[in-house]
């Protein structure tokens, strides 16, 4: 089973979600940015890592929220999502398509990977 840590990055109470490029898995589908734990880190490194690469942003993981595990059928993942802080920096695209901030009750009207949708509706309680 593949380790996958998210960040979810709360910016005047909405959410950063990013849309995944069309040569990516699970093309064009939106998600929470992050990506694989490399061996021997922890999931706030990765998280921290993955931000950096991904976005080219500065982040902080305040706390972690539930861990999903969903079946792709290909590949199997865990998928565990970190609320985090935005400490800095302006987001530059370096792997997505595009990225928006959205309203907690918005995430719905857009077409997620499948392993995070239990996310959506815990989020509308939390942001
Ligand atoms: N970062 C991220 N990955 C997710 C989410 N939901 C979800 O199913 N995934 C899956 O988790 C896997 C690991 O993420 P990744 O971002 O490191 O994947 P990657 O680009 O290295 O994938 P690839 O190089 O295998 O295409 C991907 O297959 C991705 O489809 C999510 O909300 N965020």
């Amino acid at each position: 089973m593949i380790e996958v840590v998210c960040a979810i990055i709360v910016k005047d109470d909405k959410i950063l979600i990013a849309q995944r490029s069309e040569e990516m898995k699970l093309p064009l589908k939106w998600e929470f940015p992050g990506g694989k734990l490399n061996e021997g880190e922890d999931e706030e490194q990765a998280i921290i890592r993955e931000i950096k690469e991904e976005l080219n942003v500065e982040i902080i993981p305040l706390k972690r929220l539930s861990s999903n595990i969903h079946d792709y059928g290909s590949f199997k993942i865990k998928l565990t999502a970190y609320l985090c802080d935005f400490i800095g920096g302006e987001i530059v695209l370096l792997e997505h398509k595009d990225f928006k901030f959205v309203k907690s009750e918005d995430l719905i009207n857009h077409d997620f990977a499948e392993a995070d949708i239990p996310f959506i509706e815990e989020l509308k309680t939390l942001v």
